[in-house]
């Protein structure tokens, strides 16, 4: 696998595990996110994507292995490592009837970030996603996407290297997954490290790296033209769909 980062990795998984009873849902999964590198976690149902994202928060404890972030050990420093990670995750977990700016002081509050700053960065980061003028309206008079968006903007305000993102554009419509796609890969700019797990192939196009996981295993990983060449592909979808035969994990 060559285009595996090594020491300079934010973010890193080795040999991890995870079962529930007798079903193995990670089986010894190993992966390292350079900072400002987006990367791809594809997968169809049931890989192991959730699991990996259940792990990475600290919800559940590996049975194997080790999770690194910034250096730190998740099991044996779980909230400095913690401190380092932003997340989205496939449900929604905002208030619906507070408003944006309610649910987002929820959030520094959560981190100890002070009255004045925590003002500051959300009137930012709101602005930065077109939502300035929402702020004071409850959540649930947003759309799907500009939700989503308020979850983005949560995920970020107290300054994570890392940001996870468990399928986030599960039920958005098409311009609305763009945007936040669009959104995402800008912060590879500011040096954000970024794993993205989806089951659309063409989400992955996009990634610097794409990590392919099927059963519980990294089948394979690279930029999207190694995967393709290597599998003598035409496409990311056929090199996808050659690797798990998964016909469901098809592009959008
Ligand atoms: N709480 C649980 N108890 C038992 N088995 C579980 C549990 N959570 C997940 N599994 C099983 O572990 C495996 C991996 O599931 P996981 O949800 O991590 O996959 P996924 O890639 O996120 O899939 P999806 O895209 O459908 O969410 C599956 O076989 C699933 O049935």
């Amino acid at each position: 696998m060559p285009e595996t980062p090594s020491d300079d990795a934010i973010l890193s998984l080795g040999g991890v595990r995870k079962s529930y009873g007798p079903r193995e849902a990670l089986k010894g999964v190993s992966l390292a996110i350079r900072p400002g590198e987006f990367v791809a976690l594809l997968g169809p149902n049931g890989a192991g994507k959730s699991t990996m994202f259940q792990l990475l928060t600290g919800l559940f404890n590996a049975d194997a292995g080790e999770i690194r972030v910034c250096g730190h050990d998740i099991g044996r420093s779980p909230v400095a490592a913690l401190a380092s990670i932003g997340v989205v995750f496939q449900q929604t977990t905002l208030d619906m009837d507070l408003s944006v700016e309610a649910n987002l002081r929820f959030h520094t509050r959560l981190h100890g970030i002070a009255g004045r700053e925590a003002g500051t960065r959300i009137a930012a980061a709101l602005a930065r996603l077109g939502l300035a003028e929402r702020m004071h309206e409850p959540v649930r008079a947003l759309s799907g996407g500009n939700r989503r968006k308020v979850e983005l903007a949560r995920a970020q305000l107290h300054r994570p290297s890392v940001l996870l993102m468990d399928e986030p554009t599960v039920g958005l419509d098409p311009a609305s997954r763009r945007q936040l796609l669009d959104e995402v890969l800008a912060l590879r700019r500011d040096g954000v490290a970024v794993l993205w797990a989806t089951h659309l192939v063409e989400e992955a196009e996009e990634a610097d790296r794409v990590v392919v996981l099927d059963a519980g295993k990294v089948l394979a990983e690279g930029t999207p033209a190694s995967l393709v060449a290597a599998a003598g592909a035409a496409s990311l979808a056929e090199a996808f769909l050659g690797m798990t035969g998964h016909r469901e994990a098809a592009p959008a």
